[in-house]
């Protein structure tokens, strides 16, 4: 059961949010959907549920489209979020749970499962509206999660959560993956999609900046960064050929290179001026290679 997303390209009249996008999904993986405001992310997740059509090419779960037939076996987290303000928690979350084909009894033991998982079973009987915002968010992830669905697609899930929450919710949503089911997730957090996810894509105004695996994806850019402290000054060491930059911190410095090599011949140049407490060479981030495929402004 993959997600497969082929050539998709969508148009508000002239105006094209996504352009030919193509990615595939496997079962059981995280998938995070990386770009600022505006970048396209929430047009594809409607697209891939169905709610809007592609201008262009094609998107599959399981070899079919996403319809209102196999859209129990489907979580949401829409962007906006939609609870009834007046309902009880509980009696929301059973109603939802129903509206996905849930029995009523299943659905109230999976929503009190849920809430007890997310710290808020004293909430059950009290009204969505005397929530705060963060715990509103927490019931309604719960709604999208409550039926069991096997592919989940979470719109900034992270977004309001205080860390508290966040680290909740990222192990809540690790466990859910582990029990079998696939989650897309969307983010304009690096870090989260960074540490989270083992495949990803980087939207900009539409366009697929960079996806795949986060190895992949890491290794492609082709850049290493070499981080050195030392007690003297390293100016002397960014100003060699094959640094591509070079940025100094009190403690010492971060260099940008291309070549493994050469930060084998920064370490022996180093250490000719004296000693060095410490020493490595480091991945780019999500961030560096943003920043370089998009720009700082955007970052
Ligand atoms: N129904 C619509 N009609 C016209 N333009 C739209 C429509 N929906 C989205 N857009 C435009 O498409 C672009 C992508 O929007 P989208 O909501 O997919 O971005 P996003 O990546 O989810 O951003 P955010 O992080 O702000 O939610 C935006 O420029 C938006 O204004």
């Amino acid at each position: 059961m993959t997600l497969q997303i082929e050539h998709v390209t969508k148009k508000f009249g002239d105006f094209s949010a996504v352009k030919n996008l193509t990615m595939t999904v496997q079962q059981g993986s995280m998938y995070g959907f990386l770009g600022a405001n505006g970048a396209g992310k929430t047009t594809t997740f409607r697209m891939i549920l169905g709610l809007l059509d592609t201008t262009e090419g094609s998107i599959t779960w399981n070899g079919k489209p996403i319809t209102y037939a196999n859209s129990s076996h489907i979580g949401y987290l829409p962007e906006e979020r939609g609870l009834y303000p007046k309902m009880k928690v509980e009696e929301q979350l059973v109603y939802l749970g129903q509206l996905r084909g849930m029995k009523k009894n299943d659905a109230k033991i999976a929503s009190n499962e849920w809430l007890a998982r997310f710290e808020v079973p004293h909430y059950a009987h009290k009204k969505v509206e005397e929530l705060s915002k963060g715990n509103q968010q927490k019931i309604q992830l719960i709604a999208s999660l409550v039926h069991k669905p096997s592919l989940i697609i979470l719109d900034e899930p992270f977004s309001g959560l205080d860390p508290v929450n966040v680290e909740m919710l990222k192990k809540a949503i690790l466990d859910i993956q582990k029990e079998g089911a696939t989650i897309v997730f969307s983010s304009h957090r690096m870090d989260h999609v960074e540490e989270l996810c083992e495949q990803l894509c980087i939207m900009h105004h539409g366009e697929t900046i960079v996806s795949g695996s986060l190895r992949e994806v890491k290794r492609g850019f082709g850049r290493q960064n070499v981080r050195i402290k030392a007690d003297f000054d390293l100016t002397f060491l960014g100003e060699m050929e094959e640094v591509n930059s070079f940025k100094s911190s009190i403690e010492g410095g971060l260099f940008q290179i291309s070549q493994e090599r050469t930060a084998h011949e920064l370490l022996r140049t180093a250490l000719t001026k004296g000693d060095i407490r410490y020493f490595a060479i480091e991945e780019p981030s999500l961030q560096d290679i943003f920043i370089e495929k998009v720009g700082k402004e955007h970052a």
